[in-house]
């Protein structure tokens, strides 16, 4: 007797997460020689997916894209989750194992509304309830005006389309891969920073299913998880979350990482930017980086953080 999956992959239900998974199926089944319906897409409903009129932090609880899926995940209705890597806490449940790290999309915001940041127009409302966004905005233009929306990337689009700001940022990543990258302008990743993380799809998997680890292996991406590693050990030693307006921008060149970071008040004024250069596996030295931006910060930065909690 055969069963009819090798695989079952837990995704969120957004257009987004479900373009991400249906990435995942095809790697999986292309680097296995896998018919599609060998990996089975399971649906789970996630928190912060169901509470759409209040702003994340209001919410409360931590986990709001991951807790369902880990659930799953531990009772075994599914056998990996496939993670938008932003979304996902720096602490894990020990026995979950980051399997594999697709290859990074574009790691650039897009901002939509407007063809540069300096032609916003004066006084603008800026739609976003990303910090990082929020504050990296008034950092470089402090007479805009940000208004909390929140949604997946096609409700954040119809809101802007019906006046409730006047520009947005969304990822690019999410963006290209709702087909949509046309809506807006990159902003330069160099000046505008990312998000930790952005553009990376995770999956996990239990630590002791040898079956899956060596599944995802396969197509797990170095230079992508290294980079993602990185970012996630700067995170760390920040105390911050994907709600801390971090802003971070790693590239690979053989088994040398080099990060430049930086972190913000939550209205824009202030600015503490760092960098470092390291063997790309040598986590300490990128959550070295971290401890030297706090020691660094101003009280209005440094009480958004919480290191050691
Ligand atoms: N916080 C929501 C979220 N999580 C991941 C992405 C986009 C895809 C990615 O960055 O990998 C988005 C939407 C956005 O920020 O525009």
């Amino acid at each position: 007797m055969t069963t009819r999956y090798r695989l079952r992959l837990g995704t969120r239900q957004s257009p987004l997460a479900l373009a991400q998974a249906e990435e995942a199926r095809d790697r999986l089944c292309e680097a296995h020689g896998w018919a599609r319906d060998e990996v089975e897409l399971v649906e789970v409903v996630a928190s912060g997916d169901k509470i759409l009129d209040r702003p994340l932090a209001d919410i409360g609880g931590k986990a709001l894209w991951t807790k369902e899926l880990d659930q799953w995940l531990h009772e075994g209705r599914i056998d990996a989750s496939v993670h938008s890597m932003k979304d996902v806490e720096t602490l894990r449940p020990a026995d979950f194992a980051i399997g594999a790290i697709l290859p990074r999309a574009d790691v650039r915001d897009v901002l939509v509304g407007a063809g540069s940041l300096e032609t916003i127009p004066q006084g603008a409302r800026v739609g976003t309830s990303a910090p990082r966004r929020a504050a990296q905005m008034l950092h470089y233009r402090p007479d805009c005006v940000i208004v909390g929306i929140r949604g997946n990337v096609a409700t954040r689009l119809g809101k802007l389309a019906a006046g409730e700001a006047d520009v947005t940022l969304l990822a690019a990543a999410g963006l290209e891969r709702l087909g949509e990258i046309s809506v807006g302008t990159p902003l330069d990743e160099a000046s505008w920073l990312p998000a930790p993380s952005q553009g990376a799809i995770g999956i996990e998997c239990r630590a002791d299913d040898e079956f899956a680890r060596a599944a995802l292996e396969a197509i797990d991406h170095a230079p992508s998880r290294a980079r993602v590693m990185a970012e996630r050990a700067l995170l760390e030693a920040l105390g911050g979350t994907c709600h801390s307006p971090i802003a971070v921008l790693t590239s690979v060149t053989g088994d040398r990482l080099s990060m430049k970071a930086s972190i913000f008040s939550a209205d824009g004024t202030e600015r503490v930017d760092g960098s470092v250069e390291s063997e790309s596996t040598a986590l300490d030295a990128f959550r070295a980086l971290g401890r030297d931006l706090l020691d660094r910060a101003p009280p209005s930065i440094a009480e958004l953080f919480a290191p050691g909690a």
